[in-house]
């Protein structure tokens, strides 16, 4: 039902005005194409991509932003904003933010210099978000490749598909609280990377939990394949990347990923249009959102 054309008679100015807002955005603060791809993720994984995650909790709503996995975590809500009000000045009520944050997260791994693909539209925005299912939904960075692989399949998305889409952290940054059992207690870590690590992200908890550091330790503004070459060597940031490679059945598509960059670029964008498919709203369901942070 989504398609690359939705918006072409109701608003042919979208795409530009999108773009215009995010390399903006870009421009200012290099990581924000990651947190924009991160949150494209987060909304799709939880009910499908509907705009859920954009909703802001309030006296008598309980939104996913304070889920576990979105916490001091997610960023990236003032970019949406200043898109949705850039795309309803041009044309008004015809845009959803689920759209919205397909539309941005395609822009963000472009400008990063990553490949391209046509984004489809035709969501509508959900009238309800779901905490619970954001806590069980989105992977944590302590799972086992299986786990991976399962809750990945749990939105329709095959083992290959996880593979090609954790290439994601080429990108982006992550806090000391989401790798620091790996760096002091995984044994499948390069020691110096380790020891590296270790120097801004203390051992007990508390002060340093919320600590950066990229997630690609090579090129972390830059949408490459340097994601999977630290795998090889044993320099996956998160206990959940490096499961990827470590002797189990998804390291010959890593492999092919270090040699063949046009490979995991290829796989990248047809995954990424496979998890924009994951349960829209279409028809008369959900609404197109005036705010994306509320309910009209
Ligand atoms: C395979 C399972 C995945 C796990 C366990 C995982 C986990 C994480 C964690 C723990 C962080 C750091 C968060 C923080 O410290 O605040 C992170 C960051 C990030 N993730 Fe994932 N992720 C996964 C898959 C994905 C996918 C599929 C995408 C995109 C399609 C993605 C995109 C990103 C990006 C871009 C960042 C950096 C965000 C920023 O710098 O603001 N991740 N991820
Ligand atoms: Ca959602
Ligand atoms: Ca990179």
């Amino acid at each position: 039902q989504l398609s690359t054309s939705y918006h072409s008679k109701s608003c042919p100015e979208l795409l530009e005005t999108v773009y215009a807002v995010v390399k903006s955005a870009i421009a200012k603060e290099r990581r924000m194409g990651a947190s924009l791809l991160r949150l494209h993720f987060h909304d799709c994984f939880v009910n499908g991509c509907d705009g859920s995650i954009l909703l802001d909790d309030t006296s008598n709503f309980i939104g996913e932003k304070n889920a576990g996995p979105n916490r001091n975590s997610v960023r990236g809500f003032n970019v949406i904003d200043d898109i949705k009000s850039a795309v309803e000045k041009v044309c008004p009520k015809v845009v959803s933010c689920a759209d919205i944050l397909a539309t941005a997260a395609r822009d963000s791994v472009v400008i990063l210099g990553g490949p391209t693909w046509e984004v489809k539209h035709g969501r509508r925005d959900a009238r309800s978000a779901s905490q619970g299912a954001a806590n069980r939904s989105i992977p944590a960075p302590t799972s086992s490749l299986s786990t991976l692989i399962s809750s990945f399949k749990a939105q329709g998305l095959s083992a290959k598909e996880m593979v090609a889409l954790s290439g994601s952290h080429t990108i982006g940054q992550a806090r000391c609280t989401t790798f620091r059992a790996r760096i002091y207690n995984d044994s499948n870590i390069d020691t110096g990377f380790a020891k590296s690590r270790q120097g801004n992200c203390p051992k007990t908890s508390g002060s340093g939990d919320n600590n950066l550091a990229p997630l690609d330790l090579q090129t972390p503004t830059a949408f490459d394949n340097y994601y999977y070459k630290n795998l090889i060597n044993r320099k996956g940031l998160l206990h959940s990347d490096q499961e990827l490679f470590n002797g189990g059945s998804a390291d010959s598509q890593v492999r092919k990923y270090t040699n063949y960059p046009e490979a995991f670029s290829a796989d990248f964008a047809a995954a990424m249009i496979k998890m924009g498919d994951i349960k829209p709203l279409t028809g008369s369901k959900g609404e197109i959102r005036k705010y994306c942070r509320r309910m009209n």
